[in-house]
């Protein structure tokens, strides 16, 4: 059984309105969009993975009952299936779908990566086919534009920070390389369905001019409409001009503006769902203490900044190295011997594989790009598990990947989401059995400060970030 559940079943149990699901197609993504939602005013109840079964929030003997989850607004399951084959993302993002059906989820928002990280085969488009006619959307408008993370759409262009997606350091990512900066193309490669664009310029005019321009794509039987916008004002005009569609899909930045609407029509307020009995509440506000330990996958740049921080501070390090040992045993096996070498108490230590681009492209001529990610995720997981059972109560997890092999390996099923270490990336405060807090950072995410203080213990300086 999960333990979102909320066992006082009451007699009549009061229906809000039907609640937004969303299917996000990586751990961090999750955790960017469920807290973009909770800032809102959403209340969010997030879960990894599928819940079992049609309905793991139920006691099993009465079938799926929507009233057994605690009072929410906004459901978040997290998914891995951002670079799984397309034929297992599709059937798992299904699994996703019907699940959230079962609760009563109204409208569907699939998040994918703010940097629209996919290759020609997938997934995002696939998964959108899939999940377009499931819901039986005739069109549906999708932006990766997320302002509060630098990434904007203007001309059908993705930019990240300052440049286009295609030169940014996008282009060495170890397993979706995103050279290609203009999205109608990288999309039309993925899928065989009609896309076209709104520009800036429409979504400047307002609500009104947007609505009409999906319904225009939609009598010419255009399915995606790939919207500009460049700040969150035009989030916020989308937010509202996409309320009434079926599935919607983007990064953190539409699904903030579609919570504002969805709150807005609630007459909900950051505020207005706090109360003092609720354990979501709590978590929001604490920040986690105990011991720390960071575990780093990403080969992100702002990753490899963030790990160089944790170098200059001197923090214990140990790298990964999949070459020398391609096996996921004995790499978890020898990290965890030099880990119980460390003095007790002492700063928290980094493992780690991530690497340079020249490094990463010698590890991978070697093993292969899927052999090299899976030994170094399945290592990863092992070694989350065996520092858990070591004491650690703060696990720092960077990559998106990475973090879905650690919460996985933990067997966590679902989470209270907490205070933000930085914009997009809350602590987790797993359900279960005293589990550990866990931060799950994107790759491109955070100041360069943030593994460092994340995983500070008291007596260190922090707040650098
Ligand atoms: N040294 C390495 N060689 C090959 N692959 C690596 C190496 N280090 C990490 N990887 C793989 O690269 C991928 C990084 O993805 P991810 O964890 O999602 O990071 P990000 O959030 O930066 O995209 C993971 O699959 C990880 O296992
Ligand atoms: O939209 C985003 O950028 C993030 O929410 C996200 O999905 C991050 O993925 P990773 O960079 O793979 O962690």
């Amino acid at each position: 059984m999960n333990e979102h559940t909320d066992n006082r079943r009451p007699a009549d149990p009061p229906r809000g309105p039907a609640p937004l699901g969303v299917i996000a197609d990586d751990f961090t993504g999750a955790t960017d969009v469920a807290v973009a939602l909770r800032r809102a005013g959403l209340r969010t109840l997030l879960f990894f993975g599928v819940p079992n079964g049609p309905d793991e929030a139920d006691d099993g003997a009465h079938g799926p009952h929507p009233a057994r989850l605690p009072e929410h607004d906004a459901l978040v399951i997290a998914l891995k299936s951002r670079m799984i084959p397309a034929a297992d993302a599709v059937a798992s993002s299904t699994g996703a779908l019907e699940w959230l059906r079962g609760q009563g989820a109204g409208q569907i928002y699939f998040k994918f990566c703010s940097t629209f990280d996919s290759t020609p085969r997938g997934n995002i488009g696939p998964v959108l086919d899939r999940l377009a006619e499931a819901t039986g959307a005739g069109t549906v408008p999708l932006t990766p534009s997320s302002p509060e993370h630098l990434r904007t759409q203007y001309q059908g262009c993705l930019f990240v920070d300052d440049v286009l997606l295609g030169e940014s350091h996008m282009r060495d990512h170890p397993v979706t390389p995103m050279t290609d900066s203009y999205l109608p193309r990288v999309l039309r490669a993925q899928t065989r369905e009609q896309v076209t664009l709104i520009g800036l310029a429409t979504v400047r005019q307002g609500e009104a001019a947007v609505r009409a321009a999906l319904t225009g794509a939609a009598a010419r039987g255009t399915r995606y409409v790939l919207a500009d916008g460049i700040d969150e004002s035009d989030l916020r005009t989308l937010g509202r001009a996409v309320l009434d569609a079926p599935l919607v899909a983007g990064a953190a930045g539409l699904a903030a503006g579609l919570a504002h609407a969805h709150a807005e029509q609630r007459g909900l307020t950051p505020d207005t769902w706090r109360d003092e009995t609720d354990p979501a509440r709590k978590a929001a506000s604490e920040a986690p203490g105990g011991p720390a330990a960071v575990l780093s996958g990403s080969c992100s740049r702002r990753t490899l900044e963030q790990l160089a921080a944790l170098a200059d501070a001197g923090r214990p390090a140990y790298r990964l190295d999949p070459v020398a040992a391609p096996d996921p045993v004995v790499l978890a096996d020898a990290a965890l011997t030099w880990y119980d070498t460390l003095p007790a108490g002492g700063s928290a230590p980094v493992l780690y594989s991530s690497a340079t681009p020249d490094r990463l492209r010698e590890v991978q001529r070697v093993l292969g790009v899927e052999q090299s990610a899976a030994v170094l995720e399945e290592a990863t997981g092992l070694i989350a598990a065996g520092l858990v059972e070591r004491g650690v109560r703060r696990l720092v997890a960077a990559g998106g990947e990475t973090s879905g092999a650690v919460v996985a390996a933990l067997g966590i099923t679902g989470a209270h989401v907490g205070a933000e270490a930085a914009r997009g990336v809350p602590w987790i405060h797993p359900l279960g059995d005293r589990p550990p807090a866990l931060l799950l950072k994107s790759g491109n995410f955070g100041g360069s400060h943030l593994l460092l203080d994340a995983s500070a213990s008291p007596a260190e300086p922090a707040d650098r970030t």
